[in-house]
């Protein structure tokens, strides 16, 4: 497997709280790789742990990009490495107009492209302000199509259904999808099966570990059956 991303022993500690208890995962180079879990069961922490967000720096562990040490760089080097991350609250930027949002640091990608990929129409939203006038799902798309005209090499989507209507999932889909077509490795965080049934591995978190990794079906197959490791084996008491 030629790995893109692996954490060794990832520990995060939050103030008084374990946050992550010795994250170990490795995604390969090109794949979907979904990541499901409970509330509060650490998808986010990690996905902030990986960018290199301030205050979401391990207490111990390894994180390994193309097999580089990384979790000592600080945010801006790991986004110039090629990582970047979509939050789960879409970003405004008042007074930014769409087209310009989606040419922010010239990326290589087309923004037109990127936009009918997630579904919006060129004509209608380039020159719209990216502020409250948007719906959320109109901005989680926006984002979405900013980080296709970036092409990374590790996106991470943390969320990226919320808001986005029932009927819109295969777009979104579509979406996740035609950015590994030009190349990018996804970290796909998400509630919504539909979604990360799309996935080619996936994994299980439950209170700060991975308590289940593998083929995407059986992972979600044990999720939802509530079998978890790290309650014993019994149901989990976390979903
Ligand atoms: N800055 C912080 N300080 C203290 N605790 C935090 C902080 N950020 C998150 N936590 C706690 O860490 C745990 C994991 O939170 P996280 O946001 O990663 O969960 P999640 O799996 O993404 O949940 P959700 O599905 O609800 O988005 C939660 O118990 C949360 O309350």
């Amino acid at each position: 497997m030629d790995t893109l991303l692996e954490l060794q022993n990832l520990t995060l500690s939050l103030g008084q709280r374990q946050v992550l208890g010795g994250i170990g995962l490795s995604i390969a180079r090109g794949d979907i790789h979904a990541l499901v879990g409970a509330n509060g069961a650490g998808k986010s922490c990690l996905a902030y742990a990986i960018m290199g967000c301030e205050g979401y720096r391990p207490q111990q562990g390894t994180i390994l990009f193309e097999g580089r040490r990384i979790d000592e760089l600080p945010i801006q080097v790991r986004a110039r490495l090629g990582i970047t991350l979509a939050w789960q609250e879409p970003a405004r930027f008042e007074g930014l107009r769409v087209s310009d949002y989606l040419h922010l640091g010239s990326p290589p990608g087309d923004p037109i492209t990127a936009l009918e990929a997630v579904g919006l129409s060129p004509t209608e939203y380039l020159d719209r302000p990216v502020d409250n006038t948007l719906s959320g799902g109109e901005r989680k798309r926006i984002e979405l199509a900013a980080i296709i005209t970036m092409r990374p090499k590790l996106a991470i989507l943390d969320e990226p259904a919320a808001g986005i209507d029932l009927l819109s999932l295969d777009e979104l889909v579509a979406a996740i999808q035609a950015m590994q077509s030009i190349g990018s490795t996804i970290l796909l965080i998400t509630h919504v099966e539909q979604v990360a049934a799309h996935a080619d591995r996936a994994s299980q978190l439950c209170g700060g570990q991975i308590v289940c990794q593998g083929e995407t079906q059986a992972v979600i197959e044990n999720y939802k059956a509530r079998r978890c490791r790290r309650c014993d084996g019994e149901i989990c008491r976390h979903v």
